[in-house]
């Protein structure tokens, strides 16, 4: 027998009740031991003669993460043996704890989410901290509640609120709870568990109710107003979320409660998370789960026991969008922050950006006037280097010129204090050229933001084979404190989200030119699952940056750049996508993008320069094979990202390409959605496209080396192939 993974502790107070602590660091996950060991506890409590009544509480103040989620894993693979259909669900806690002889009660301090809520609501009665987290997560996993979450959810807060909850994933805290009537008082954490046993006895005593919540009925909503808002939650999911499943059935489930009976339903909750558990999706979803928690260990650089150092100030060189956007997500987070720019003028316009991303936060109601003006406070304009001098680090998003920022990078040397570390959000140039001038190699590290910096999640980390280590767990602690998931790539032209996106456009152009439509291009790769297709892209980003990026590509990698003249060609017209509001398409007042029928002949013109055909067969191609042309050369950069070392886990190329691209996380990232197809379909799909339309499609040696092993993509490299 194995160790067990976590238990629970019963320990009886001289007043009768008796306190069932969950412990399972980190966060108290519901393994299966600690499972039985709970209705192990809850039987000892029940027939103890001393116990009276009964408090459920997690150790060093977290309730409960949920299920185990990694034993999810060994159930989908069949090792690990499951207790029986609706065991943990009806017999454990429904037919034990909820039907007990003896009153409980939650005390829930830090987080009850998934089966850690549903634990808390088979109790009679709960009580949390302000700041606890409860919620129902499950479907960010692609699974439903499957402890009596999606019954006693709604007996508890309502109809529409507990859908709102499930299908968005998100929890709700301390005073929310308490107004929603998820939880029956709020209380600080050192008074929870006292006040917890009070309740209890209190319940005991007939002074506070004795609820059994699957049983509660005034919270639903009748029948026919149930049935509306269930199927309005149904369209707007259709909408929403058309490639997915499970959200479908967790309406249906909730339905079946309200029509048959809360106790029936709880049968078919077990068995259609099951089922769900067996998906594609949820095995995809789980495993970005596991691989964002994965970005920040890396081997020979997280395991080495450094500890990260505080950084308290931060200087940022540059104003612009990135600049602004990437000063705005270090205020956020409290951190003291110096902007520096070139003259009055551009200051002014840099601190107005920041203003304004602050100020669309207040509009929004997320943030109070009291703390927008605190956060406003912690930065500072400066137009000359001395108030470097006692920066912690300095982040560089100046304009992508090689020169000015040897220079700058130089003067900061000369300004800033030696333990600083010398970050640049370039998103191509080489961070060798850029310290050139500089002793500081060692300190110099990329940090590469996505715009809008504030808001989106990824950050690229960039370290050169002359970074400390120290310096890079320093910017991941800094990546972290910011709410950024950060992954560790190595230095090349476009890291690892622009190389990926670098062959997206080009084989939407590609496709373009031989006759497949604009418009349903982008259709098909929206219908797969990406926010925008290459050319709803191509506007948004702009054709001046495609263009500036496009041409580091084109001199790194010759061989495999499809070289049209489409972009350029409309940009020389005065077309440079949306800000233009001509690009691809053309843009109402409202940013709605609308297609043009003018299109056509800028095509036709770029058809003529690349000196290419119409193809019939490309006319009419059908949306897998769209989906495959776009995306397959994609999949082969990727692979050379992880071949050359540039990424370190194919799980880090499935968080970039979700976190930094859109990819949709469902189909578990870009190397585990083209394992789900296989290493040998992809390389004979780009062999054949290699032989009949050249280079661009060449399948590389790694992809090669894989298909001819039948190896799956995301296997690692063998030990010491790594550049790093
Ligand atoms: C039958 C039931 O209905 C089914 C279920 O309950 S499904 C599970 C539902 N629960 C969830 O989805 C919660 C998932 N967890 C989270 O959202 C977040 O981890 C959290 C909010 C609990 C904590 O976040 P945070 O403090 O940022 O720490 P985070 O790094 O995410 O997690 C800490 C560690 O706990 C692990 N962990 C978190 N939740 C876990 C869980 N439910 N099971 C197993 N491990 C878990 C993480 O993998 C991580 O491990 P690592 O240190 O080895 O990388």
């Amino acid at each position: 027998m194995g160790s067990k993974k976590g238990r629970t502790m019963v320990e009886v107070g001289a007043d009768g009740v008796a306190v069932i602590t969950i412990i399972n660091p980190p966060v108290n996950s519901l393994s299966l031991d600690v499972l039985q060991s709970l209705k192990e506890s809850f039987d000892e409590a029940l027939q103890r003669d001393d116990v009276k009544a009964i408090v459920v509480a997690g150790a060093n103040g977290k309730f409960s993460g949920g299920f185990d989620i990694s034993a999810f894993g060994g159930i989908q693979q069949g090792a690990v043996q499951q207790p029986k259909s609706g065991y943990v669900s009806v017999e454990v806690l429904t037919d034990t704890i909820e039907a007990a002889r003896k009153p409980s009660v939650a005390a829930i301090d830090g987080l009850a989410l998934g089966g850690g809520l549903e634990v808390a609501m088979v109790c009679h009665a709960r009580i949390s901290t302000p700041t606890a987290q409860l919620g129902l997560p499950e479907l960010q996993l692609g699974l439903i509640p499957g402890f009596g979450g999606t019954q006693r959810l709604p007996r508890l807060v309502g109809l529409a609120k507990s859908l709102e909850m499930m299908l968005t994933s998100k929890p709700v805290k301390g005073e929310e709870a308490l107004g929603l009537g998820l939880v029956d008082a709020v209380v600080s954490s050192h008074e929870l568990v006292n006040a917890a046993r009070q309740w209890a006895l209190d319940i005991l005593a007939r002074r506070n109710p004795w609820v059994a919540t699957l049983y509660k009925t005034d919270k639903i909503e009748p029948l026919g107003e149930a049935r509306q808002i269930l199927n309005f939650a149904r369209a707007q999911t259709r909408k929403r979320a058309p490639n997915l499943k499970h959200p479908l059935v967790c309406i249906d489930v909730i339905e079946e409660g309200i029509v048959n009976g809360p106790k029936p339903a709880l049968y078919k909750e077990v068995e259609a998370f099951q089922g769900l558990l067996k998906s594609d999706t949820s095995k995809s979803l789980i495993h970005i789960f596991f691989a964002q928690r994965g970005t920040s260990k890396v081997p020979g650089i997280t395991d080495r026991g450094l500890v990260p150092r505080k950084v308290k100030k931060v200087a940022i060189l540059g104003g612009g969008l990135m600049g602004s956007g990437i000063a705005t997500a270090l205020l956020l987070s409290n951190y003291t922050v110096i902007l520096k720019e070139v003259n009055e003028k551009f200051l002014e316009a840099g601190i107005g950006r920041v203003k304004a991303n602050l100020g669309s936060r207040v509009k929004k109601g997320q943030m109070t006037r009291e703390k927008f003006e605190k956060t406003m406070s912690l930065l500072r304009g400066v137009l000359d280097f001395e108030s470097f001098r006692d920066v912690d680090m300095v982040i560089e998003a100046v304009i992508e010129n090689v020169s000015l920022k040897q220079q700058i990078f130089a003067d900061l040397e000369k300004y800033c204090p030696p333990h600083c570390i010398l970050a640049s959000n370039t998103s191509t140039i080489d961070l060798n050229l850029i310290g050139k001038w500089t002793k500081s190699q060692d300190r110099i590290i990329g940090a590469h933001f996505f715009s809008p910096a504030h808001i989106m999640p990824l950050l690229e980390i960039v370290r050169t084979e002359h970074t400390s280590p120290q310096i890079i767990v320093d910017l991941v602690d800094v990546g972290k404190k910011i709410k950024k998931t950060p992954i560790i790539v190595g230095n090349c032209t476009g890291f690892a989200v622009n190389r990926m996106f670098f062959p997206y456009t080009q084989a939407g152009l590609f496709l373009v030119e031989r006759g497949t439509d604009v418009y349903r291009i982008d259709r098909a790769i929206t219908k797969f699952g990406m926010p925008m297709g290459p050319f709803r892209l191509a506007d948004l980003v702009g054709f001046g940056v495609a263009i500036a990026t496009g041409s580091q590509f084109i001199e790194n990698f010759p061989e495999r750049t499809y070289k049209s003249m489409l972009i350029p060609i409309m940009q020389e017209d005065k077309r440079a996508g949306e800000s233009t509001r001509k690009g691809f398409y053309l843009y109402d007042n409202k940013r709605k993008a609308n297609p043009d029928p003018e299109l056509k002949m800028y095509i036709e013109k770029a058809r003529s320069i690349s000196g290419v055909a119409v193809d019939p067969k490309f006319v009419k191609l059908s949306e897998k094979d769209i989906v495959e042309m776009i995306f397959f050369p994609v999949v082969n950069e990727a692979c050379r990202v992880f071949a050359e070392g540039i990424a370190v886990k194919a799980s880090d190329i499935d968080i970039a390409a979700v976190m930094g691209m859109g990819f949709p996380p469902y189909r578990g990232g870009l190397m585990f959605w083209a394992d789900s197809l296989g290493s040998k379909y992809i390389y004979s799909r780009l062999e054949e496209w290699s032989n009949l339309y050249g280079g661009f499609f060449k399948p590389c040696a790694f992809l090669a080396e894989r298909a001819a092993k039948g190896a799956p993509l995301s296997a690692p490299l063998e030990m010491g192939k790594s550049r790093l």
